[in-house]
Order: C-alpha cells, then structure tokens, then sequence
C-alpha cells in the first residue's frame, strides 16, 4: 500500500498501479513470458506519456532529450540498481560492469581504459585483419566441402572470441584455427545468461552459486557451465598469466590481464577470483554483441543483394582490403552500413538503469499536448532501452527496416538526432568499454567478408523473424523457435 501511497516518493509518477506496487508485475513479463518486459515498458510508454514508473523503485524514459541527464559523465555519480546487477553469479559479481558504487566502478575501469583507447586498439587492427583472413578462408573451405548449412552467428562468434581471448591473454583461444566451429566460447556465455531473470527475482539462488560454487555445480546443467567457466576455468587463466609474469615471462602481443595482475590496483581487486570475473565479463561482452551486428548486417545484405552491390562498388572504388581502420571509416556507405546494423542489433536489448545518488533529476516534456515535469528523487533507478529508442519512429521511420540509405540522406539536424538516439554501447560513464575494439573490429572485417564470401554466400532456409528481436536475454534474443542464420557458400 506504501508503495502506491502519496507518501511513496515515485508517487507523481504516472505507469500501471499494479507494477507500482510489486515486483511481480515485472516477473511475469520476464521470468514467466520470458524477456518480454521490455515490450510491455513500451505499451506503458504509448499509455502513460515518456516517464512511466515500471516496478516499484524503478522508471523508464522514452525521451532522448533525458539521455544525458541519466548517462551523465564527468563529475555526475552514477551507481547502477542492484535489482538488475542480481542477473549475475559468481565472480562476474565482481567484475567493472557489476559494480554498483560509482567509485569502486571508477577504480576498476581507469585500470582497464587504457586498454581500450583508440590508440591502443590500432595497434590491433593487423591482428584482426589477419583473423577476418582466416574466417573467410575457413568460411569458404567448409562450405566447399560440405553442403551442410553454416550458422553464421556461431562462426563469427569464434571470431569475436578470438580476438577479445587473445587480447586478454595473449594468445586466442584458437576457435578459428580449429578444424570446425565447435567447441566455441558461446556455451560458457549462455550458461551466464539463461538463469538470469531466475537469479533476478530468486536473488537466494544466486546466493548458493555466490557461497557455495561446488554444491550449486551439480544442482542444475547450466549452472554448471556456470561454475566450471566463472569460478574455473577464469581464475585459472588469470592465475597462469600471474604465473607467466612473475617468472619474467613476456607475452609476444599485447596482454591486457598480464598487466593487470601487476598493475597498482589494491591487491583486494587483484586476486585471481576478480580478475577471472573481469576476463569473464571481457570475453562474454566482447563475443557476443559484435558477432550479432555482423551476423544482422550479413543476413541483410544477402537479403537484399542491391545492398551489397552497393557496398561493394564502394569498396571496389577504394582500396579497401589494405585501407586502415582510419580510412575504412570515413567511407559513407560503409559508415551507413554499420550504423545500421547496430541499430538493429542492439547492443543489450533490455533497459540499462543509472541511479544519481546525490541530485534531483527534473524532466521536463510533453505528452499529447500536455506539458510535464518531473522532480526525481536522488537514489531512484531510471533507464533507456535501446529496443526502444532504435525503434522510435519520429527519428527513424519505417525502423524495422535495414536501410543504411537513411544515414545518409539525413540532414545535419536529422543525423544529430538519429545519432543520438542510436544507444547501442549505452551512454555515459559505463557505457562499452570496448567500443573501438568493436568499432576496429567491425570496419576491418566487414570489406574483406563482403569482398571476399558475400558474393558466394546464399541465406539458407533463413528469414527476417531469425533476426527479429523477440525478447531479452540481457542481449537481444531472436524467436525461440528459430534454427539460427543459417548460410551456404559455393
Ligand atoms: C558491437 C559490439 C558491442 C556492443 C553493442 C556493446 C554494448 C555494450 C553496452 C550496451 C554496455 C553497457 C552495459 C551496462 O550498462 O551494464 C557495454 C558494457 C561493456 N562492454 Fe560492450 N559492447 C560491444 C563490444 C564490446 C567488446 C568488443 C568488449 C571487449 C572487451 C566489450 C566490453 C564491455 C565491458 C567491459 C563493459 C562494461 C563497462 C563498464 O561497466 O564500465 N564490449 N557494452
């Protein structure tokens, strides 16, 4: 009854009674119907104007003039809610992304920036040059040996592993080089991802995998991956590069986790325990997301081959396949091209709440002719879905549609705002660390798959609902019912 009383501080703000008063409104989108309450938030959004209240503690803002206000940088704090950080088990529990003090976040991503600025990835881009080589060439020789479909998200995400792996920890976990695409890291990062609208709302259960890893093992199948790569298998890798290090050892590439276990963080956020949370969230983050926007932007441009030709005609025009990174990305189509496979990719899906623990936030709007303000609290959780913003159609009309055209078309005011409404890497403080690998990885690949498969890869058995979004799993998920982007190349 507090909850929906005037005494409640959110009382002002407008959204269903019952999300107001208890959390299992919210519970029964996600935990029940399964990752869907990001569809009901934006229901709530066409109903109730564009600041609803979704839970009791939480709002949600569809408005991108707000943006900056809630993924503020600089001197501004944010902490992140610990309803949505409880998603996480094991020592992912420690990692940057899991931290809820602003201050314990600040300590544990200066440590990290470094190796991430642009500089520092250029210094990559033959790697992964050199990586986007290989694919092509394992791409080409298995579908000429075999007439058995490719899923494609499954081979770039050997990819993406590849390189976030060895840039961890010197050396790739080898998924390429291997004969086939199996085993792959995509198993360890379900295993982090199926149970966490379970631990979200059953919070204890997380609790058992927390304090007691070897018993919360044999409890359930995919909470044993769970264990076995978390509290295993990263330790043990961050331990061996502990070891490496102290016998003077000195990688031939680059190591980010070789100079972190030396690096003058307090020993407390050096154990092996957190840095193999870190290396965890590192690999998770930096396989997925960039696979799936190139696994979105190969199913479009094989879907609508005028695209591609397109695409290609531009980088036939150029240099492309010897081009830097620097010079990849100045080209407009290419630009266009990636711009909108992020933005119907996602990045993460669901809603990334921020709390300013120490200033009133005031929003000021309008709804259907109305106008609005808003004083918000300090301490109250309140976020951005990308789902939602990338489909907002005042800023792009016709948004389920892949058209890099209107990137460019756009005038300068239309493309400020189309730009900042695209959220993919969130904004802020915490938003990606790895937005330049990322970006690196996508301009560099990108020209030699188009160059050098697209024009022999055909969409096998495969339609636009196997990339649809249906519902989160902390990263957008496609129909349950799909058999993935399947590919054949002759
Ligand atoms: C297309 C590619 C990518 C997209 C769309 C993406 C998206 C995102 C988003 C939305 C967040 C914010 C999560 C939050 O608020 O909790 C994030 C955080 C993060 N991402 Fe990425 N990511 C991508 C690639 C990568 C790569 C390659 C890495 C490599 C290490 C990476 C590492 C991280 C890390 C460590 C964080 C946590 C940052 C922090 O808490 O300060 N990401 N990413």
């Amino acid at each position: 009854v507090y909850n929906i009383s005037p005494l409640h501080p959110l009382y002002h703000i407008p959204g269903p009674k019952l999300a107001a008063i208890t959390f299992l409104y919210e519970a029964w989108f996600d935990l029940i119907l399964g990752g869907r309450y990001s569809l009901e938030i934006q229901r709530m959004h066409e109903i109730y104007g564009p600041v609803v209240r979704i839970n009791p503690e939480e709002l949600h803002v569809n408005d991108i003039a707000f943006t900056d206000e809630i993924y503020s940088t600089g001197k501004r704090r944010r902490n992140k809610q610990v309803h949505l950080l409880n998603l996480f088990a094991g020592p992912i529990t420690e990692a940057m992304v899991s931290a809820v003090d602003h201050d314990l976040h600040r300590l544990r991503r200066s440590a990290a920036n470094k190796f991430f600025s642009r500089a520092q990835i250029a210094k990559l881009e033959s790697d992964i040059k050199d990586l986007a080589d290989q694919l092509c060439d394992k791409l080409i020789n298995i579908g000429n040996k075999s007439e058995e479909p490719i899923d494609i998200v499954t081979a770039y995400g050997c990819f993406t592993s590849d390189i976030i792996s060895g840039y961890c920890f010197g050396e790739p976990f080898g998924f390429i080089r291997q004969k086939s695409w199996e085993p792959n890291f995509r198993h360890a990062l379900h295993s982090l991802l199926t149970p966490m609208h379970v631990f979200r709302f059953f919070p204890v259960l997380k609790a058992i995998v927390d304090l007691m890893p070897s018993v919360a093992k044999w409890l359930d199948p995919r909470v044993k991956g769970l264990v076995e790569e978390g509290n295993e298998k990263m330790p043990g890798r961050v331990h061996k590069a502990r070891l490496e290090y102290q016998a003077g050892a000195v990688p031939e590439r680059p190591a980010i986790f070789h100079t972190l276990v030396a690096s003058d963080l307090p020993e407390v956020e050096k154990t092996d325990h957190r840095l193999g949370g870190e290396s965890y969230s590192f690999i998770a983050a930096g396989t997925e997301t960039t696979a799936w926007t190139i696994t979105v932007i190969t199913f479009h441009l094989l879907h609508n081959p005028t695209l591609l030709d397109k695409l290609t005609d531009e980088l036939h025009a150029t240099d492309a396949l010897t081009s830097p990174w620097s010079d990849l990305e100045k080209l407009p189509y290419l630009h266009a091209v990636i711009q909108e496979g992020l933005r119907l990719s996602y990045g993460v899906s669901q809603r990334l709440p921020r709390i300013a623990p120490d200033e009133h936030l005031t929003y000021r709007g309008d709804f259907k002719g109305r106008e609005l303000t808003y004083v918000i609290p300090p301490g109250t959780p309140m976020g951005m879905s990308s789902v939602i913003n990338h489909h907002n159609e005042s800023v792009f009309q016709d948004s389920h549609a892949f058209r890099p055209e209107r990137w460019l078309e756009a005038d300068e005011t239309q493309r400020r705002r189309m730009e900042t409404c695209l959220i993919p890497f969130s904004k802020g403080s915490r938003q990606c660390l790895g937005m330049n690998l990322a970006y690196c990885s996508l301009y560099v690949t990108l020209p030699v798959l188009a160059l050098r498969v697209l024009p022999r890869m055909r969409l096998y058995q495969t339609t636009a609902g196997d990339v649809a979004y249906d519902h989160d799993l902390w990263f957008p998920m496609p129909k349950e019912s799909t058999k993935g982007v399947r590919v054949v190349i002759s």
